[in-house]
């Protein structure tokens, strides 16, 4: 952003002022702490308040916003006011502290410690500051009292920290400090672009010193059912289209009642092959003075049928007017024949049939007006559901877009698996992404393929824009974890303004999955929803189960988006982990028992994709604890099923 001049045109440091709080969001007169906050650091003139803003206890606007204010307004300050208690609502530190780059433990302790001199109860507030690339930011409590105090205990020290943050010795900001002024030869940049980093991750992750890395990683370890309903809250189902009427339909959610809008059948069919009569006239014989053939044209039966006459028929020929039933030619015998030999001309009828009796009425399948077809029905091939449109004129229906998703591999050392050169050492052939693209097709599902790419950030960035623009939900695999060339969730925060939902889960495996969503990425303002999976095989296979399948199914416009879970007996031990964990089974129905029998597939480290060959369950078990280590044979555990039944 431009730089900014005080009243005395002096540049300054930029500040946004962020209020925290779901009463003032409703009433902004009760927001006492921003205007107050405001005033305290203006006072200073050293800064400038360009931003303040309310919103209510809700992470991802708190998130919006700080993001906005940091990646696009690129203010030096950000502090909010509220939400950093103890009460169920207060979530701001939590919000927070993934956007942070850098922890400032120093200007936390410096607003506790002033605080506490004041009141004991100071205790009870969880500040926290930190830097987001060239921006300070720190949490001070909602109280007009706690937030001043907290502004207060750290003021003085602000501007010597942000022209630290630019590269500066500070000396400047000293001297103006000392003499509490802006003077006329005081001046920094404020545009990040232009400044010199002190150490840029993302610009050349391998020259940025390793002993600057984060140890401990700033996401906060959520629960699989948190996770899942994180995911719920971003999963809106897609836009309506029209679409044709035929096989592409299979896995399409209907966005309509469909109405039959014609008759099934469409007139008096006969049933059998055989001849219409007039029941009434019993057995005997009779002349054959017509001929009805299921053939779509009205020529032979328009003529009515009168007492004493009958009409030969095909099966789905249209009866004659006057016709009441139908009997079968195996109840018949010819009398006679034309003299060619070419004509039944006479028949013997053996049998009495009754009025109606082998006749399919006009509509007596399906009348016009049924509903054929209900709005948010799962469109399945198995089902007939295609058949059943196709045969009551239903040409195009309204559904659900089908999702399309993008599936990437990260990692230098991951090569093409169909790669023929003989494998480098070092180098691995990339499961993660023809197992996913299977698994994609396998449960209806469109997939792109946006084949591998290196741990280079600024291949990754191009590549995730260049997938971004072509999907609705895109699935990556490695560089999620904690080493130096994890490198997404960096890119994914800092270069695409994402916003990141979780990025670690407590589960096993698949801890480091991640779920990233973009606001207003595309033109219609549909959210980009982003799954960055674990590099380990097992994992990505699993977390694609667990996380991104749901979440199509959901887009899609499934009733039934979550997979179905059965129990199932262990046929043998299994010992617990500390994470829940996803236990690759195979379950298969033993008739005797009258019960699903579940077998574990081996080894579960999460690199051994062979723990997944031929499984079609995960078996969902508990975390270990004192008093439970393990389950044994004969256990009846929770199992998703995640293919056929053996
Ligand atoms: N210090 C810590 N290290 C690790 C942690 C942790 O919490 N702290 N978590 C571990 C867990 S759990 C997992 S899972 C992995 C996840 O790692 P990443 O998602 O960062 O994935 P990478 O590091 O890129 O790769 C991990 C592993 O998988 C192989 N890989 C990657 N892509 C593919 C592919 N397409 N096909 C086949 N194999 C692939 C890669 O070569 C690595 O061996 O992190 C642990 N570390
Ligand atoms: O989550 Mo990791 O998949 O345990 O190996
Ligand atoms: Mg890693």
């Amino acid at each position: 952003m431009a730089n900014v001049e005080s009243a005395k045109g002096v540049e300054c440091y930029t500040v946004g002022i962020l209020t925290v709080s779901d009463t003032s969001s409703k009433d902004s007169t009760k927001d006492l702490s921003g205007p107050s906050l405001k005033n305290i650091l203006e006072s200073k003139r050293v800064f400038s308040v360009l931003k303040t803003k309310i919103v209510p206890d809700e992470f991802d606007e708190i998130q919006e916003t700080v993001k906005q204010w940091c990646d696009v307004e690129k203010l030096d300050l950000i502090v909010t006011t509220g939400g950093t208690g103890f009460g169920v609502r207060d979530i701001t530190p939590e919000a927070i502290q993934p956007l942070l780059h850098k922890l400032c433990p120093g200007i936390t302790q410096k607003m506790v410690s002033d605080s506490l001199q004041k009141t004991p109860f100071a205790a009870l507030s969880r500040p926290i500051s930190g830097i987001r690339e060239k921006t300070i930011i720190m949490t001070v409590p909602g109280s007009l009292k706690g937030s001043k105090e907290n502004a207060e205990a750290v003021i003085d020290i602000l501007p010597h920290a942000i022209d630290l943050i630019r590269g500066g010795t500070g000396e400047n900001v000293h001297s103006q400090l000392r003499d509490h002024q802006c003077a006329g030869d005081f001046h920094h940049k404020h545009d990040h672009a232009k400044n010199v980093s002190t150490r840029s991750f993302l610009s050349d992750p391998l020259s940025g010193p390793v002993t600057q890395r984060q140890r401990k990683s700033p996401y906060q370890m959520i629960s699989v059912k948190d996770a899942l309903s994180k995911i719920t809250e971003h999963a809106n189902t897609l836009p309506i289209i029209t679409v044709p009427v035929n096989q592409n339909l299979i896995g399409a959610v209907l966005a309509e009642n469909v109405i039959a809008k014609e008759p099934v059948p469409g007139y008096r069919a006969s049933i059998l092959d055989g001849y219409a009569v007039v029941a009434n006239d019993g057995p005997g014989i009779y002349p054959v003075v017509g001929v009805s053939i299921a053939s779509g044209s009205s020529e032979s039966f328009d003529k009515e049928l009168k007492p004493g006459q009958i009409t030969r028929i095909t099966t789905g020929g249209p009866v004659p007017p006057g016709a009441t039933a139908v009997v079968m030619v195996e109840d018949t015998t010819l009398v006679r024949a034309s003299a060619d030999g070419f004509q039944e001309m006479e028949v013997q009828i053996h049998v009495q049939v009754r009025d109606n009796e082998n006749i399919r009425e006009v509509g007596s399948d399906l009348s016009v007006g049924t509903v054929v077809a209900r709005k948010d029905e799962l469109v399945t091939a198995v089902g007939g559901e295609i058949g059943v449109l196709a045969s009551v004129g239903v040409k195009e229906v309204q559904v659900y877009k089908r999702p399309v998703l993008g599936i990437l591999s990260t990692g230098n050392e991951v090569v093409d698996h169909n790669d023929l050169s003989e494998l480098k050492y070092g180098a691995v052939r990339d499961s993660n992404r023809p197992a996913l693209l299977a698994i994609a097709k396998a449960t209806g599902f469109e997939a792109k393929d946006f084949g591998i790419v290196g741990d280079d950030p600024k291949e990754i960035e191009r590549t995730l824009r260049s997938a971004l623009s072509q999907v609705d939900v895109l699935v990556t695999t490695g560089g999620v974890s904690m080493g130096e060339l994890d490198l997404l969730k960096p890119i994914l925060e800092q270069s695409l303004g994402a916003i990141i939902h979780f990025g670690r889960v407590k589960m096993k495996p698949g801890k480091p999955t991640t779920f990233a969503t973009i606001p207003g990425y595309s033109p219609d303002g549909q959210e980009k929803l982003i799954f960055g999976l674990p590099g380990n095989p097992v994992s990505a296979v699993v977390t694609f189960y667990l996380f991104v399948l749901p979440t199509l199914r959901k887009i899609s416009g499934y009733e039934n988006w979550t997979l179905p879970i059965l129990q199932a007996e262990l046929t043998n031990d299994i010992f617990l982990d500390p994470r829940p964990e996803y236990h690759r089974a195979i379950i298969s129905y033993d008739r005797e028992k009258g019960k699903l029998l579940a077998s574990s597939t081996g080894h579960q480290i999460s690199s051994r994709i062979l723990s997944v060959r031929s499984c079609n369950s995960l078996l969902i078990l508990p975390e270990k604890t004192d008093e439970l280590t393990k389950l044994s044979k004969g256990t009846t555990v929770d199992a998703m099923l995640i293919g056929q039944l053996h």
